[in-house]
């Protein structure tokens, strides 16, 4: 069903996962692939790991807490459950993006941008502002969208269609309303939240986002959680892009 909205729209901030791309992209190919190279990285670092200068990765593993820095055991184990607890962590989300920007650089990895969202984006953004709002690092973000996979399989860099990026680490958490009036703030909508649209496929994201005053549609790709029949009567929902009249 087509959605359109009584103010006109002037900026779009997308999630990703399962918004852009399918949840299981993320939870079957980039978070096993980082728990596949884990142990290979952990094994190189001293321990305690305290110093902050010999690698990256000892750079970011400085940050997590103290107990699980005391052995490779501790820290594989700590790490290792984050990941299988979806645990939006902001230092998780640093290792993994430093882990998968080996795989997008050697091909390993190509990000399944869905076909509808790629003509979303490489059309609107000649009208519009479009951002990006994540729990993926900034760097994951952009190395996503440097590597999609287009409809002929060849890799297409859709970032030069993006006017900026946000994070956990520049924004807050994104169940939290107080993230999206920051973002507002960020991009100079604080005062007229109406003219910017989020798409997400997490209900609690578009309540705090409508919470906040902007326009929210949930995306329902398949694969996403299911919707309740209070979702379906209260949200706007779109399954196609296609759908939104912006
Ligand atoms: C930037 S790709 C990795 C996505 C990710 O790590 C994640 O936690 C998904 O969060 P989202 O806010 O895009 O649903
Ligand atoms: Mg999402």
């Amino acid at each position: 069903m087509p959605v359109s909205f009584a103010t006109p729209i002037e900026v779009v901030i997308l999630d990703i996962e399962g918004t852009v791309c399918p949840i299981s992209f993320v939870k079957t190919t980039l978070f096993p692939y980082f728990l596949e190279k884990l142990p290979l990285e952990l094994s190189a670092l001293t321990y305690p790991v305290k110093s902050k200068t010999n690698s990256q990765v000892e750079e970011i593993c400085s940050q997590f807490p103290e107990d699980a820095r005391q052995s490779y055991d501790n820290l594989l184990e700590y790490v290792t459950s984050l990941v299988n607890n979806d645990i939006k962590d902001p230092v998780l989300k640093s290792f993994q993006g430093l882990i998968w920007k080996l795989g997008y650089e050697n091909g390993e990895l190509m990000a399944p941008v869905y076909d509808d969202a790629i003509e979303f984006i490489s059309g609107l953004c000649k009208s519009k502002k479009i951002y990006i709002y994540s729990s993926g690092s900034i760097k994951a973000q952009i190395l996503l969208f440097g590597h999609v996979k287009d409809a002929s399989g060849s890799s297409v860099d859709l970032n030069r269609y993006l006017s900026g990026y946000y994070d956990i680490t520049t924004s807050g958490f994104k169940h939290d309303s107080s993230s999206y009036v920051s973002i507002l703030k960020d991009i100079g909508y604080e005062k007229k939240p109406s003219g910017v649209l989020f798409l997400s496929d997490n209900i609690k994201e578009v309540d705090a986002a409508i919470k906040a005053g902007m326009n929210s549609v949930v995306v329902h790709k398949p694969g996403n959680a299911p919707l309740t029949k209070e979702d379906k009567q209260s949200l706007s929902i779109i399954e196609t892009f296609k759908d939104l009249k912006v």
